[in-house]
């Protein structure tokens, strides 16, 4: 049987919610059993392991492996963990980032030494355990020969990573230039640098095609490496490209994209050159995820305005394909912090630290010295308190380390000075002979001095401008819990939506604001900082990076289940050739097509502007014309236009051809020959026109750019052509209005449409009125044979989708709401099920039964028809006795036009196939044709 099987699944499928709670539920279950079974030594074992590792962080202690030796026992970044059942778990994680979790230093041709990487992506995957991982990524240097490139590959794959290997004009171009000189600034809302034009290797264009290029590059080694079954997860603003370039290669990977800086409005979004570019490559992802709702709904807003698409809670739909979009926010690994705060070298350090600083609180800023970072923001509020608090003068000391990055980028080298200018200036002003307010180190710590300097700090200092999450301050709250310091932190890093409620929250560009918060902190009685405290350190211990990974994947791999399920749903493509052959051999075909968005031109160009005019009255494709008059003029077959639309817009589309017109839902039918007639029910009752009426000229009138029509059963609002965003929240008070207003007690639908809003009179659908628009026709057309083919195509909404099913010969009758009587002449083959139908004798105790038959309109004008007293009605045709309908299973072609979740048999993508079809069709038919 073809197409979709009216959703007949008797198997519970749980929803996503019951899933990730099932989920969440196993890995607590398997956590807690693990660490049952896992000693204390064996978890100090895997810290010290962990620690050795990091031990060579820029401290000048790294550690070198050559490719020959493999010194060091390798640590893998995450190591296999079990499943609940005991069985490992296989799953093979691929992860893809710009930066390596170390760095590459060479020590001879075929030596290397490796170096812990900076950056809080580093820090919160190192944190992430129990997947079989491979890291993919750039090792931070340029290596042009061979051997050198072979070593670095061997000494790698000891720590479980596979280098790409980048030159350095693509370095130059991709990381330096379109990374961190356009895509990063503007990610932070620090706008476009202005475009050189001078430097061809500065332009956008040249630094856009390089990172297509490096994306590309990292896509092939992924492809190289990537089994069946694999994940692979791609991070960050400089892998947009990547999602689509794996795709490409295989569509059936699993692929991820996270980003850890923010998603800006879609306003910023908007002046990128390639805004559209990144965004479809990230589209082509599984999964999307971000570290909070705002960047994830910025993302979804910038897809919908700057690409046309449809935003839905999921995330964003383009031709019934779902790319999930949702936040998930990063952790830090809380144990291992903790954990390092009692061995002795942290010990060791914070007894310096504690003697160093003794009768001064300490207060701390932690940053790569990067301009979203706020640093002189910071210092300069720090200036203000001191000038404000002279008392303190001599009793606080800020320590700001101040971590180099992206050094080739001269915007970060004028952000070098400019702080050493502030920093200067501010201990000459205030500095002693003895002691100066602050201490600026422009250079990263090891872990374990890091560790002791969270510990003794006071106050930790976090004036980010923008920050996609901010790890430093999980990882202070993490080492506070002796000392339950306070955390003042910026409502521009995404942190503030996790630790807001025990940071002190400030505007980094309100400097007083900044100052005043530093007082605050140093004058908080115990108490307080202890109930914030407990707050965040709840925070920081339970939301860790493992759980992050661990949900992210869990998620990539339902939603890859999810889609599968849903593409087994959708129904198959029309079978153009099957449908043409049938046709050919049919003795009665009944053609009936739905008119907007089936056989007009497409509208809702992808990538149109908001702003731009639009040709608002539905047009006939051109292209149709010939084929149409062709199918038309056959007398074995007979045409249907059932639009929504009312009678003037059929009118004035269809008039020169030779068939049926039924407008308004079916609600109104004329042959092109004949006078308008009404199918309407008797006695419908119209009396909440006015009210809803009303409800729509207030909407309309404050929703640019949407409008209504008023037809005669129903009343449609469109917003099609206003902005999506706009729309639909209007939409959604509209609706509210509607329900506790006008239309509360009334006998109406409202029927949601994708861009609109319907409200018609209780049982106006197109499926209600096909068998009183049949039963016209079979009248008129003294029809002696039955009908034995019929093509029902549209783009319907859902509540009209009764149309389909109401031919469907598989369907059982009383599923269809009227009564159908197998046909008598015919053999039944097994397994074979024919429908007849019989009219108007069959109607008898349906639905449709208490709508009586048509009459013909005197007067078109509809403002004129009264409804309730159902004037301009025809009698009822004579009883016809025989067999209207005899239609096999394989005659019966339902189509829907753009809708992958329907009731139909089949699906095409557009009206453009529409038009190709039914031109196939009148070619077939008629191979004279033009
Ligand atoms: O690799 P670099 O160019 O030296 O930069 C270091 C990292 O900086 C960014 O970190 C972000 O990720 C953190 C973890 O999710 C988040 O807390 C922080 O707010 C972000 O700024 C960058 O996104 C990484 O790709 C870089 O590796
Ligand atoms: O000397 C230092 C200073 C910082 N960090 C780490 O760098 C990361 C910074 O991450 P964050 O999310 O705060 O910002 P990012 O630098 O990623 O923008 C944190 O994990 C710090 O522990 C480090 O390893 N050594």
């Amino acid at each position: 049987m073809p197409g979709n099987k009216y959703n007949s699944n008797s198997v519970h499928v749980p929803g996503r919610v019951e899933r990730l709670l099932r989920e969440r539920e196993l890995r607590k279950s398997s956590r807690a059993s693990h660490s049952n079974e896992t000693t204390d030594i064996s978890r100090v074992a895997e810290l010290e392991h962990e620690l050795r590792f990091r031990e060579g962080e820029n401290s000048g202690i790294s550690y070198v492996e050559q490719s020959s030796e493999g010194a060091i026992a390798p640590r893998p970044l995450t190591e296999g963990c079990e499943r609940q059942d005991g069985r490992p778990f296989r799953q093979r994680l691929l992860v893809v980032a710009n930066r390596l979790p170390v760095s590459a230093v060479r020590r001879g041709e075929d030596a290397w030494s490796l170096e812990m990487s900076g950056g809080g992506l580093v820090t919160a995957l190192l944190g992430v355990k129990g997947f079989e991982a491979r890291w993919i990524g750039w090792a931070g240097v340029n290596v042009p020969d061979e051997i050198g490139q072979r070593a670095l590959t061997d000494a790698l794959a000891q720590k479980k990573c596979i280098p790409v290997f980048l030159d350095e004009e693509i370095v130059h171009q991709y990381y330096n230039g379109y990374c961190n000189n356009i895509l990063w600034p503007l990610f932070h809302y620090l706008a476009l640098p202005q475009e050189d034009r001078l430097a061809t290797t500065r332009s956008f264009q040249s630094q856009f095609a390089a990172y297509r290029k490096a994306n590309q590059m990292f896509a092939d080694v992924v492809n190289k490496h990537y089994e069946d079954g694999d994940v692979v997860w791609c991070h960050d603003y400089h892998l947009m490209f990547l999602p689509k370039c794996l795709k490409e290669y295989n569509s059936n990977m699993k692929v991820g994209w996270f980003l850890h800086t923010p998603f800006p409005s879609s306003e910023i979004h908007r002046t990128l050159p390639s805004r559209s570019e990144l965004l479809r490559s990230v589209l082509a992802a599984d999964l999307v995820g971000f570290h909070t709702y705002d960047y994830a709904r910025h993302f979804v807003s910038a897809c919908t305005r700057i690409l046309g698409l449809e935003g839905t809670p999921e995330g964003v739909e383009d031709q019934g394909r779902l790319t999930r979009v949702a936040a998930f926010p990063i952790g830090i690994d809380a144990v291992r912090f903790i954990g390092a705060l009692d061995t002795p070298p942290v010990q060791e350090h914070m007894k310096e630290l504690k003697e160093r600083f003794a009768g001064r609180k300490v207060m701390l800023g932690v940053d790569r010295l990067d301009m979203i970072k706020g640093i002189p923001q910071k210092i300069l509020a720090f200036e203000k308190f001191l000038e404000e608090n002279s008392d303190w003068h001599d009793k606080v000391v800020l320590l700001q380390i101040a971590v180099p990055t992206r050094t080739d980028v001269p915007e970060y080298q004028k952000l070098t000075s400019q702080v050493h200018e502030i920093v200067g200036r501010i201990n000459g002003r205030f500095g002693t002979l003895t002691a100066v307010p602050i201490h600026h180190l422009d250079r990263s710590l090891d872990f374990h001095k890091l560790c002791a300097l969270y510990a003794v700090t006071d106050i930790a200092l976090v004036t980010s401008l923008r920050d996609g999450m901010n790890l430093v301050s999980y990882e202070f709250v993490a080492c506070q819990d002796a000392k339950k310091g306070v955390l003042i932190l910026s409502e521009f890093a995404g942190a503030a939506q996790s630790l807001g409620a025990g940071a002190i929250l400030v505007n980094p560009w309100n400097i007083t604001e900044v100052a005043a918060s530093i007082a605050q902190a140093l004058n908080m009685p115990a108490e307080e900082r202890e109930k914030r405290h407990r707050h965040n350190f709840a925070h920081v211990t339970t939301h860790t990076a493992q759980e992050w990974a661990e949900t992210f994947v869990s998620e990539l791999n339902d939603t890859v289940v999810e889609a599968q399920l849903r593409t087994r749903q959708v129904p198959p493509f029309l079978p153009f050739q099957d449908a043409i052959d049938r046709y050919l051999k049919s003795n009665n075909r009944l053609l009936i097509l739905g008119f907007n968005a089936t056989l007009t031109e497409p509208v809702d160009t992808p990538g149109r502007r908001g702003d731009q005019i639009k040709e608002m009255d539905l047009k006939l494709h051109p292209d149709l014309k010939e084929p149409l008059t062709a199918l038309c003029s056959d007398l074995r077959t007979t045409v249907v236009v059932l639009s929504g639309s009312d009678r003037s817009v059929l009118d004035d589309n269809f008039a020169e051809y030779n068939m049926w017109l039924a407008a308004e839902n079916g609600m109104f039918l004329r042959l092109t020959k004949g006078d308008w007639m009404t199918t309407m029910p008797e006695h419908l009752n119209m009396e909440w026109v006015d009210s809803v009426k009303h409800v729509f000229e207030y909407f309309t009138e404050r929703t640019p750019r949407s409008h209504f029509e008023l037809r005669e059963t129903s009343l449609v609002w469109n917003y099609k052509y206003a902005d999506v965003e706009f729309g639909r929240l209007q939409a959604r008070d509209m609706l509210q209005h509607l329900w506790t207003g006008p239309i509360s007690n009334a006998s109406v639908d409202v029927v949601q449409g994708s861009r609109s809003v319907e409200v018609r009179a209780v049982g106006v659908t197109k499926g209600a009125a096909i068998d009183r628009i049949l039963g016209e026709i079979v009248h008129s057309k003294s029809m002696t044979t039955p009908i034995d083919y019929v093509l029902c195509i549209g783009h319907f909404l859902g509540k009209d989708e009764d149309v389909y099913t109401f031919f469907e010969p598989e369907l059982p009758s009383d599923a269809l709401g009227i009564a159908r009587t197998k046909a008598t002449d015919g053999v039944k083959s097994p397994g074979e099920k024919r429908s007849s139908l019989k009219l108007p004798a069959s109607k008898s105790g349906s639905k449709a039964s208490a709508m009586k038959t048509q009459r013909p309109l005197p007067n078109p004008d509809k403002r004129n028809n009264n409804h309730a007293s159902g004037s301009g009605r025809r009698s009822s045709p004579d009883k016809i006795s025989w067999n209207v309908l005899d239609l096999k299973g394989e005659n019966y072609f339902s189509c829907a036009v753009g809708r992958p979740r329907t009731n139909a048999r089949y699906l095409v993508g557009s009206s453009d196939d529409v038009v190709l079809f039914l031109k196939e069709l009148a070619h077939a038919s008629f191979p004279g044709l033009a």
